[in-house]
């Protein structure tokens, strides 16, 4: 995919603040601090376009990014963040699964996975949930830069140990926002997925 323009376009709390043009969107979810922000800059080759923190739980909000006057990427609070209180993260879930489960427009859902850890169990219910839905899921495993190459393998049995790969629908792509590893090829799943 080329990218020639993007821009922040709405931040949404709830259905009636989502882009009204009907354009297909991707969703972005994980952990916090895993890297969601980063990766959204780095595709689309922007410094600051997407806020990014080393203090976990920095989006609040589901921020909507027009890419080529063509699709939406969609950055989405990080789970699994301990310091936000549990009445807040309850609104973070609710929030997130009205997202997933009401939006025709959404055409897969890219999860990222830190790959210095398995999968924790936020992750795996994540996966799962989006299996549920029937989502076209990419697997991402970010900071790829951390690992050392002969780590790989450890990487891909730890998600191949936590995740059913088996669905239909999924896609796996290690990756980093350091070194841009694999991110064409995250640019042609995106093109791919949204041209379905
Ligand atoms: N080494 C390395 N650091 C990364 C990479 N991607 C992100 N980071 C760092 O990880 C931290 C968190 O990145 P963000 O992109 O803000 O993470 P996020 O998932 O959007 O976090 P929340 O908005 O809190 O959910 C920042 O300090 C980034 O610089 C990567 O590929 N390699
Ligand atoms: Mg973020």
């Amino acid at each position: 995919m080329i990218i020639k323009s993007s821009s922040y376009a709405v931040s949404a709390v709830k259905e009636s603040q989502y882009p009204k043009d009907n354009l297909p969107e991707i969703a972005l979810a994980g952990r916090s601090n895993v890297g969601k922000s980063s990766l959204i800059n780095t595709l689309l080759k922007r410094k600051n376009l997407a806020r990014t923190s080393s203090q976990p739980g920095k989006t609040q909000t589901l921020n909507f990014y027009l890419v080529n006057d063509e699709f939406y990427l969609v950055d989405v609070p990080g789970y699994g963040y301990a310091k936000v209180s549990q009445k807040r993260r309850q609104e973070f879930g609710e929030m997130i699964q009205d997202y997933l489960e009401t939006r025709p427009n959404l055409k897969g859902l890219i999860i990222l996975i830190d790959s210095r850890h398995e999968p924790t169990k936020d992750d795996i219910a994540m996966y799962e949930y989006a299996q549920y839905l029937n989502i076209p899921i990419l697997v991402v495993c970010t900071k790829m830069d951390k690992i050392k190459k002969s780590q790989t393998n450890k990487v891909m049995s730890g998600l191949k140990k936590n995740l059913d790969l088996n669905y239909d629908h999924v896609t796996v792509l290690t990756f980093s926002s350091v070194t841009k590893l694999h991110v064409a090829e995250l640019g042609d799943w995106i093109e791919d997925k949204i041209n379905q």
